[in-house]
């Protein structure tokens, strides 16, 4: 079981130290935010929260390596692992990645203007970095809402949390490849027509590979609710986040959270907590690795 005050006695200052490494590098890059946010949502679905996807394999058959990550932005990483060595510098051997991963997740959206909320500690990093092992665990893009909901609810997630959880996307940009089925070769029509053909703008039928909309257009920046006021308007960009105000299901809870932005932060506080739970090793299992990228026994 996780405890917030895992390192009390061990490494007491554990929580500024990723603070300031993660400020210092949050400056230089602002998308150290999404980044990290997403980095998190992917290690808790695949093996549970154990920092499983930043291993780093030469032989590109690690988690990271699989198709559903590589658009996983570097700075989440980075920022990790830059986390850790300061971390390391002042308690050797103590703070697992999974930790610092938790703990700068929570930090990069206060950051952007999210709620603050405490971090439980205890987790330990895997010993399990396989693409081979992501087929199926993550939610995609095409999904419809009974999809969404089971596989949250395998992780003890209900379809509040997941609504909530999707408030991430708040935050951060997705690449055309993802969306390009509701403009090609017919418009979506739960797109609002205006917003469609800003799309189109940007996301011709071949774009460039690398390019990139962003998730809530106004403020991509900066955690707020507009992200479900926008699925109200028929904006919400993927097709999983249109489907939260489309179905009759999931309406209400969109419509609350668009309301009420206290409402949403504390149920994203809440799937936050819940999400961090997923799959944690703790006592003896795992290990407290020395390197993010590396197993200790590589
Ligand atoms: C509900 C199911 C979800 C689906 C289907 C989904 C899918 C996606 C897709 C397709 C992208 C764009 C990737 C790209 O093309 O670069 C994306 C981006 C993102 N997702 Fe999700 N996601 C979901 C839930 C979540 C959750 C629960 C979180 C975190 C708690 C999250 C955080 C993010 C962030 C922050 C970005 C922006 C990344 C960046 O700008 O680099 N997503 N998501
Ligand atoms: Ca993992
Ligand atoms: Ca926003």
């Amino acid at each position: 079981k996780l405890v917030e005050n895992f390192y009390n006695s061990t490494c007491p200052n554990v929580e500024s130290i990723v603070k300031d490494a993660v400020t210092k590098k949050f400056k230089q890059e602002f998308i150290t935010a999404q980044a990290t946010l997403r980095l998190f949502f992917h290690d808790c679905f695949v093996e549970g929260c154990d920092a499983s996807v930043i291993i780093r394999s030469p032989n590109g058959n690690a988690e990271k390596d699989a198709s559903e990550n590589l658009s996983l932005a570097g700075d989440g990483f980075d920022t990790v692992i830059k986390a850790k060595e300061a971390v390391e510098a002042v308690c050797p051997n103590i703070v697992s990645c999974a930790d610092i991963l938790a703990l700068a997740t929570r930090d990069v959206i206060t950051l952007v203007g999210g709620p603050s909320f405490n971090v439980e500690l205890g987790r330990r990093d895997g010993l399990v970095s396989q693409a081979s092992r992501v087929e199926g665990k993550l939610p995609t893009s095409n999904f419809d809402l009974n999809q969404l909901n089971t596989i949250f609810s395998h992780h003890n997630l209900t379809q509040t949390d997941m609504i909530a959880l999707s408030g991430a996307h708040t935050i951060g940009v997705s690449h055309c490849d993802q969306f390009a089925n509701r403009l090609y070769p017919s418009i979506d029509p739960t797109l609002d027509s205006n917003y469609a053909q800003q799309l189109i703008a940007i996301c011709p039928q071949n774009p460039h590979p690398d390019t990139v909309f962003q998730l809530d257009l106004q403020t991509s920046g900066i955690f707020d609710n507009l992200y479900y006021k926008n699925l109200v308007s028929g904006k919400g960009l993927l097709s999983s986040d249109q489907v939260l105000f489309t179905n009759p299901k999931s309406r209400s809870t969109v419509l609350d959270f668009a309301k009420n932005p206290k409402e949403f932060n504390d149920a994203f506080v809440i799937g936050m907590k819940k999400l961090g739970r997923v799959g944690v090793k703790t006592g003896n299992k795992g290990e407290i690795r020395r390197d993010c990228s590396k197993f200790n026994s590589s």
